[in-house]
């Protein structure tokens, strides 16, 4: 009975498995914010103001001018406004016929207007600067972030957790948009709130300690829920660039194929449905403790303004302010209020922005301490050899190296095949070959000069690489081509270029040649195939004519003729360059000078093909597996 439930229940189908949950260790697992005090977290609004008026000052600086200006303009007003209504409200509240009254305040109600509405334009003015400053100010911040990415070593890439560093830094960059309207606004409602306030104090000195308590609470109310905001935002990064990255996996027309044909739709909707549950749960989890802190603030809040509302009918009712200033008071109070009510929540919002802009600058600061700074030596051509000696790298996290003790030269003219099993090393190998990694132990040289030392520019500027997996970039064919390269105006080279992979009859049938752009998803673009794709970005390294032509897997997609005509084309042109073709098509190694196979990060057998077939180890074991069918 028990056996056939089990056997019942293991023909069930399974639930569908929810995301994995992502967990890290190493520098980047610790927030450094969440450590930091909150004193020192409030230290950080001058600090991010600051950086906000550099920021913007570079990018325009009548604009900021104007931003800083406004805020003066509609303090002053503001101070004008409080003393006219003093002035208006003795001959107003007065006695007299209404036409007396009226015709006595007068002058006062006019400055009044006048003070009104400079700060009516003073408002306006901020808001056109602000909108002259943010669209350029967000360019310049993301336009930095991924400039920044570019440039780091490519090591960087296989750290734990840079990737989700650069994620928290993009929120920083989206909160560029609002950034200079939070410091505008908070600027120009402190200056409002320090001359009404001002006002206040000359009437009665009692009223703004009030009022200072009675608005307080707000504001460590708004301080601790934006805390609390940042906290789950950042629980939730790592989720959220997972998350960004399936969706463009499952949304590009890219990958549509594969999702419809391999009936994968349901899984990943589920799948994105349950990640986004997983955020959203957090976010809820956190509700309570909001709810919280806004009723405690709201609370102790109501208690002080009633105080400084009692407070002011007890002066005027014991005669220890005359009523015309005290009219004048509910003004200031009132206008201290809204002052010190904008203050706190923008003073707030300033402060929320600042911990993703902190995390922006974080990440750019660690970018720019990663970014490839070598020696300055200067690789000059011809590049008549490069030398590995011992060369070791591992990647971080894991437990052996890719590449273990490897020494190898490559002479000009000479064609290197790089064969192994898959994961041998053999991508790792020509990633330090072009010093895209740098060895950890041994060393690689160019005409004798150490990579490490070696300004990087001038290496890749003599490197063509065509990798395993190539971009497909949204660009125009001639773009696609001449990517890397100064522009020419000449397409001679590029037609060469293209004509070399077999590519010219394609081309002219595009719809705008050259010129078409190779995107299907945009309006006008084209797509080509895989195999297509491949010789253009075979094309790519061709046309730069490189010291040293890296082909890893280049004609994996091609059809015979194609692959023909590129290994013709690499044979011809060997004698001016060092090659090197990562393959594992063994048949495709005979027009290599020489061999290396890789086993577990090692060189375990070389020599020529002829050599290598009847030596009876690897090389030939991998052979016979291939012609096994
Ligand atoms: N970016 C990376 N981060 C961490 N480990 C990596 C990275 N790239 C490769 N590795 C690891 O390094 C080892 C060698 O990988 P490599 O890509 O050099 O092998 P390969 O010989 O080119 O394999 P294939 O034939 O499959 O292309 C593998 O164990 C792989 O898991």
């Amino acid at each position: 009975m028990a056996s056939a439930e089990s056997r019942e229940r293991a023909s069930e189908p399974l639930p569908p498995p929810p995301p994995a949950e992502i967990k890290y260790a190493g520098e980047y697992s610790v927030n450094p914010l969440g450590q930091a005090s909150f004193r020192r977290l409030g230290a950080q609004l001058p600090r991010v103001l600051g950086r906000i008026i550099v920021m913007a000052w570079r990018i325009d600086r009548r604009a900021v001018v104007l931003l800083l200006a406004c805020p003066v303009v509609t303090g002053a007003a503001a101070a004008l406004l409080l003393a006219a209504t003093a002035r208006a409200m003795g001959p107003l509240l007065g006695a007299g016929t209404v036409g007396d009254r009226l015709r006595e305040a007068l002058p006062a109600l006019v400055v009044i207007g006048i003070a009104a509405g400079v700060a009516r334009v003073a408002g306006v003015v901020a808001m056109y600067a602000e909108r002259r400053i943010t669209p350029l100010l967000t360019t310049e911040a993301d336009t930095a972030l991924v400039e920044a990415v570019c440039r780091v070593e490519a090591s960087a890439y296989a750290v734990d957790g840079f990737s989700d560093r650069q994620e928290a830094a993009e929120m920083g960059v989206m909160r560029t948009h609002v950034m200079v309207t939070d410091a505008q606004r908070f600027l120009s409602a402190l200056v409002r709130m320090v001359t009404a306030a001002g006002a206040l104090s000359v009437l009665n000195p009692l009223l703004l300690p009030l009022l200072l308590l009675a608005v307080l609470p707000a504001g460590v109310g708004a301080i601790l829920t934006a805390r609390v905001d940042y906290e789950i935002h950042y629980a939730n990064i790592a989720d959220r660039n997972v998350r960004g990255m399936m969706r463009w996996w499952s949304t590009t027309p890219k990958y549509g194929d594969e999702v419809r044909a391999n009936s994968m739709t349901a899984y990943l909707i589920f799948w994105y449905r349950s990640l986004s549950e997983r955020c959203d749960r957090r976010t809820l989890a956190a509700a309570p403790r909001t709810l919280r802190i806004a009723l405690a603030s709201s609370l102790v809040a109501g208690v002080f303004l009633v105080a400084t509302w009692g407070a002011l009918v007890w002066l005027a009712a014991t005669d220890r302010i005359v009523l015309a200033l005290a009219a004048t008071a509910v003004v200031a109070v009132q206008t201290t209020l809204a002052g010190l009510s904008q203050v706190i929540i923008n003073g707030a919002a300033l402060f929320h922005t600042s911990l993703y802009l902190s995390d922006m600058q974080a990440f750019l600061d660690d970018a720019s301490a990663r970014a490839t700074v070598r020696g300055t030596l200067s690789v000059a051509l011809p590049v008549e050899e490069i030398r590995l000696e011992e060369t070791v790298y591992q990647y971080p996290g894991k437990d052996r190296p890719a590449v273990d003790g490897v020494s190898l030269t490559l002479r000009r003219g000479e064609i290197l095949a790089v064969v192994g099993a898959n994961g041998s090393g053999k991508s790792t190998l020509t990633r330090l070959i072009t010093g895209i990694y740098l060895a950890d132990k041994g060393r690689v040289t160019w005409n004798g000069m150490d990579l490490a030392e070696t300004d990087p520019a001038t290496v890749w500027g003599h490197t063509g690489l065509v990798p395993q997996i190539f971009a497909q970039w949204p660009l125009r064919v001639r773009e696609n081509v001449t990517l890397g390269q100064p522009r020419s105006r000449d397409d001679g080279p590029v037609w060469d270029a293209i004509d070399a992979v077999g590519m010219r009859r394609p081309v002219e049938d595009l719809t705008a040649g050259l010129d078409t752009l190779l995107a299907r998803e945009v309006f006008g673009g084209a797509e080509l195939s895989g195999g297509q794709w491949q010789r253009i970005a075979c094309s790519r390294a061709l046309y730069r004519r490189p010291a040293l032509l890296i082909l890893d897997e280049p004609t994996s997609q091609m059809d015979p003729r194609g692959e023909h005509q590129i290994f013709e084309r690499i044979k011809s042109i060997a004698g001016d360059r060092i090659t090197i073709v990562v393959t594992h098509r063994l048949e495709n190694t005979r027009l290599a000078d020489h061999i290396v196979v890789m086993e577990q990060g090692r060189i375990t057998e070389q020599g020529r093909y002829d050599d290598l077939v009847h030596a009876g180890g690897t090389f030939a074991e991998l052979l016979e597996l291939s012609q096994d069918r």
